[in-house]
């Protein structure tokens, strides 16, 4: 915690402030009570199972339409339609990004693409306090991201907890050794491991191959970013990673879906 890169300094200053800020305008206690009209959670690990079980790649396709590192990918961006690309075309579960200064992202966009198909959608964002898990739940997200960079162990046992209790999944993000020791730790089948570096930016393949050996078999992987080629899902399935999560490569592509069709020769 002490060395967080710069990127996510900045990302979580930001995200204090706009939780106080929601917090004024919706208090914790009203939160909650919107709870009981959310819709009933999707599996999202069991989607992702239910494609591996059968001998295909479980994808997570990801709706963005900015990244700090990329800028704007796509500015024909209706995310509606975009999830019913996906779920046309053989996506496990969707991702959406809904912080709104860095990712140009929205709970909104969230809502608009679970709504427009069947597939369980993770809230993307940088989650450091509980409001925010009860916001994912009242927002219809079926699974939350946890970013280990950003969390110390406490924070990620009890924030992970308030997410099961409310009947959603975590996907725990780690990046180094150190992190995913620390992932382990925690009681939860899902580990992603994040390919790009969130200080330098820089992404490699290596990182998801490096961390394999250190995982149990009962915990299902994800290897995330900087997904590209037809080659790069080979590489990851021949070392038994059958989990992604790929956004750029879809994003720039005309129709979405069909690019993932193409990149997982499905
Ligand atoms: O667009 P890419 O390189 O395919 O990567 C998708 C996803 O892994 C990336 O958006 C991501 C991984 N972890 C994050 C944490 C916050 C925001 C974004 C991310």
């Amino acid at each position: 915690m002490n060395d967080t890169p710069d990127i996510l300094k900045k990302i979580i200053a930001r995200k204090t402030e706009e939780i106080a800020m929601a917090r004024r305008k919706v208090p914790e206690e009203a939160l909650r009570e919107q709870l009981s009209r959310a819709s009933a959670p999707r599996g999202f690990v069991a989607a992702l199972k239910d494609k591996i079980a059968a001998g295909q790649p479980g994808v997570i396709a990801e709706i963005k339409k900015a990244s700090p590192s990329k800028g704007v990918l796509r500015e024909d961006f209706r995310p509606a339609d975009i999830a019913r690309s996906y779920a046309q075309h053989g996506a496990a579960c969707l991702s959406v990004l809904t912080d709104v200064d860095f990712f140009q992202g929205s709970p909104e966009y969230l809502k608009q693409a679970r709504a427009a198909c069947e597939l369980p959608v993770i809230r993307k964002d940088f989650i450091v306090d509980p409001y925010q898990v009860f916001e994912a739940r009242a927002m219809d997200a079926d699974c939350i991201l946890l970013i280990a960079a950003c969390l110390d162990d406490d924070q990620l046992a009890s924030l992970n907890q308030l997410a099961m209790d409310l009947g959603m999944d975590v996907l725990i993000e780690v990046h180094d050794e150190g992190e995913l020791l620390r992932a382990l730790k925690v009681d939860n089948p899902m580990v992603g491991i994040n390919n790009r570096n969130l200080r330098t930016f820089e992404v490699s393949l290596q990182t998801s191959l490096d961390m394999l050996a250190q995982i149990p078999d009962d915990r299902l992987v994800i290897t995330e970013s900087g997904i590209l080629q037809p080659e790069d899902v080979d590489l990851m399935r021949q070392h038994g990673v059958n989990g992604f999560l790929v956004g750029e490569a879809f994003m720039r592509a005309d129709d979405p879906g069909t690019r993932l069709r193409e990149l997982f020769s499905l």
